[in-house]
């Protein structure tokens, strides 16, 4: 009997060629780490998001993901209103970027070019179940988390984090299983979320809906 689980791929093929999104991954259970960001990565590239506009930072483990995609998500958004240092700072001028040699930042020092903020950020970690109960306080923490960050900021968070009770199921959960069963890449899944969800989340912040 065939299985009823499983995500129904879109029928529409969303173009992320406008889109900047960022990746955050921790680096605990790396081989599986690198499977899923590489999944990712194809994906967002396959929609046509520019290889400029895919951001990767590195965290150390999966607890650290909530804050660093919260700061992500904010540091995105400094630079869009500023033109320059002074600007950001309201006309004051405290010897900023471009003065490491002590000399004063010339009144208007431009910013590097200004950010744009992220349309999506994919959160990706690998849980796998140990002796304690460790596993299950950093999943259901981690979870809880990374939900409130996109309901707080509107910035779509895509659940990149794998909670697996054994090492086959984590390996299967990126395409590197033991078996003769290789198993599917979320990490694919994942990108291909990013890229659908930052496309809805500006179409609706312009008010128009399908
Ligand atoms: N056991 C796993 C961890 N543990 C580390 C924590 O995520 C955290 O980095 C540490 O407690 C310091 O705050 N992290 C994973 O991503 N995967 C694991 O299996
Ligand atoms: C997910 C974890 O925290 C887990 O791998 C840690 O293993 P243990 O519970 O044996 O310390």
């Amino acid at each position: 009997m065939s299985t009823i689980k499983g995500l129904v791929k879109s029928d529409v093929k969303y173009d992320g060629s406008s889109l900047r999104v960022a990746i955050v991954h921790a680096r605990w259970n790396k081989a599986i780490i690198d499977s899923l960001v590489n999944g990712a990565i194809t994906k967002l590239k396959e929609r046509g998001v520019k290889e400029s506009n895919i951001v990767v930072e590195s965290v150390p483990g999966s607890f650290e993901l909530p804050l660093a995609c919260s700061r992500m998500i904010a540091g995105s958004r400094i630079q869009t209103g500023a033109a320059s240092v002074t600007d950001l700072l309201g006309g004051l001028n405290f010897n900023l970027p471009g003065s490491r040699s002590g000399t004063p930042a010339p009144p208007g020092a431009a910013l590097p070019p200004p950010n744009q903020p992220f349309d999506a950020v994919i959160a990706i970690g690998v849980l796998i179940k140990g002796a304690t109960m460790h596993f299950e306080y950093i999943c259901e923490s981690v979870s809880h988390a990374l939900m409130k960050i996109q309901l707080d900021t509107g910035v779509p968070v895509i659940f990149g984090v794998l909670t697996a009770l054994t090492d086959d199921q984590a390996l299967e959960r990126a395409g590197l299983g033991r078996g003769s069963e290789k198993g599917h890449n979320h990490g694919e899944d994942w990108g291909l979320a990013a890229v659908e969800m930052g496309s809805h989340t500006r179409r609706w912040a312009e008010g128009r809906f399908s």
